[in-house]
């Protein structure tokens, strides 16, 4: 259940927010087979209450009126043609689950069913009063009890001790299973008892990949609550929210990068090997981006986005988000409310309100970066003791970072001597590179950085070597 089923020489996920599944299916053929990435995780496919009255906010995908594969994202002919196309191309589906609660409102949902929240009647699964916890709020988060028992924005809260859901919940998951997909993100699993979700996991079947589904589960643990994210860790890989908080406060520049010199559970982070990273996500890019960096402050966003990919750390999420100015606004959508495909410019970046981050060049070059460098540990770690730094992996990869000054300095690294393309600002291509170029000679690469050029690091690895 840590073990994510990348096929071999993959590393990371992208998630690719409120996408369709024919769109994501296209994807992986065209795009994210090809780059290198390991897989995709997508917005919950089941049947979700339909939040007209705000226009379809974001947040109606986490209502859930039934767990009939129906969304906006697509049906269930759809969803399975995207899992095997993207399995085709080595690319792995992780389903966003949410299993905590149903909807917070009466209404119908986008197959149809209808949820009556007075009455805690969702006939779509069938859910009725007695597989529900009371209706009281969570309003401590000092009380374990209070927090997995109680109402979570008012959404209604499914009693997982009971028997008929934790069967309604293995019999949709299992689903999932059967089609293909290799794992699952535990939505709100902070608001669900370990030992319930322990039972409920031990009753899942082997992925096609062989073992238990890769399980990563969303417990926003800063500290200072009784529920901990170490609860968690002994069913699963666990998101770890400190990773993106503490970098994004770095390469904010609140802090100095050669602190970054111990990075990982010195600083407080889970065992990377139960701990999936990432800098923003659909959730805090909207809700706390005065601390979390976004695609909104791209110089800074992507040299924590770099940084992330080029360390050993964690099994690596990166955010495909889609612009929004308003917190609650829906992903883009036609007269009719259906979800719009992304178009592409000639530079291969999105159009149709998609952000794309996963198509930017310095993003999917270091998607590439962390699969060339796996299994490596850091070596020839250096800083300018304040906030210029650098570290290769192995002999296979090295990165420099400034975030104040200019560096003009020849490294020690352990890459093979030769003439390497700077994979941030171009790439190797027919033989040349396409921006700048790094000479590597006795053992010493030659790193020119400057604090205002238009990305803050520079980075080689020996498959974009001349
Ligand atoms: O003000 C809001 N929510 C109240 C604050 C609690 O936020 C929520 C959290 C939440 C936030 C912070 C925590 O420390 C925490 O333990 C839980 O988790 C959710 C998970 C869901 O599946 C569905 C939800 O509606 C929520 C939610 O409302 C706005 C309006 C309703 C949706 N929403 C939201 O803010 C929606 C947020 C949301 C939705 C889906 C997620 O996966 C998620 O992490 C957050
Ligand atoms: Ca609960």
């Amino acid at each position: 259940q840590w073990d994510a089923h990348f096929a071999n020489g993959r590393t990371s996920i992208v998630h690719l927010f409120e996408w369709k599944w024919s769109d994501i299916a296209a994807e992986c053929e065209r795009f994210l087979g090809p780059k290198g990435f390991g897989g995709v995780q997508i917005s919950p496919p089941n049947e979700n209450l339909v939040i007209s009255n705000y226009n379809r906010v974001w947040w109606e995908r986490y209502q859930p009126v039934s767990y009939k594969l129906i969304t906006r994202s697509g049906n269930e002919n759809e969803f399975k043609n995207m899992v095997d196309r993207c399995n085709a191309v080595n690319v792995r589906i992780y389903v966003d689950t949410v299993i905590n609660h149903m909807s917070a409102g009466s209404g119908t949902g986008t197959g149809g069913s209808s949820g009556d929240v007075e009455n805690k009647n969702f006939p779509g699964v069938p859910y009725s009063i007695n597989d529900f916890h009371s209706t009281c709020k969570i309003d401590n988060y000092q009380d374990a009890t209070n927090v997995r028992n109680c109402e979570l924005a008012g959404l209604k809260d499914l009693d997982q001790g009971n028997n008929h859901v934790r069967n309604k919940i293995r019999e949709y998951m299992n689903h999932l299973i059967d089609l293909g997909v290799a794992g699952f993100r535990i939505d709100a699993a902070k608001h669900m008892s370990p030992n319930d979700l322990k039972i409920i996991y031990a009753g899942l079947k082997d992925t096609k990949f062989g073992g238990k589904p890769f399980i990563y589960q969303e417990v926003i643990d800063f500290g200072g609550e009784p529920i901990k994210k170490t609860d968690y860790t002994g069913i699963g890989n666990v998101l770890e929210f400190l990773y993106g908080k503490k970098l994004s406060n770095m390469f904010r520049g609140n802090d100095k990068l050669t602190y970054l010199v111990n990075w990982g559970p010195a600083w407080g982070l889970l065992d990377g090997l139960k701990a999936t990273c990432f800098i923003d996500n659909h959730d805090n890019q909207r809700y706390d981006s005065n601390s979390i960096l976004t695609y909104k402050k791209p110089k800074q966003y992507k040299m924590a986005i770099a940084f992330m990919l080029a360390h050993p750390y964690g099994t690596a999420r990166i955010m495909s988000s889609y612009l929004f100015n308003d917190k609650d606004q829906p992903a883009p959508q036609d007269a009719q409310k259906r979800l719009i495909s992304p178009g592409f410019k000639p530079d291969g970046t999105c159009t149709n309100g998609y952000v794309c981050e996963h198509r930017w060049r310095e993003i999917y070059n270091m998607i590439q970066f962390r699969n060339i460098v796996l299994g490596t540990p850091i070596t020839n770690w250096w800083s300018n003791n304040v906030n210029q730094i650098a570290f290769g992996r192995g002999n296979k990869g090295f990165i420099a970072f400034t975030q104040e000054g200019d560096i003009k300095e020849s490294l020690p690294t352990s890459l093979p001597d030769g003439t390497y393309c700077d994979v941030i600002s171009g790439d190797l291509t027919n033989g040349s590179c396409t921006g700048k170029s790094v000479v590597v000679s006795g053992g010493k690469a030659n790193i020119q950085l400057g604090q205002n050029e238009f990305d803050g690091m520079v980075a080689i690895h020996v498959q974009a070597k001349k």
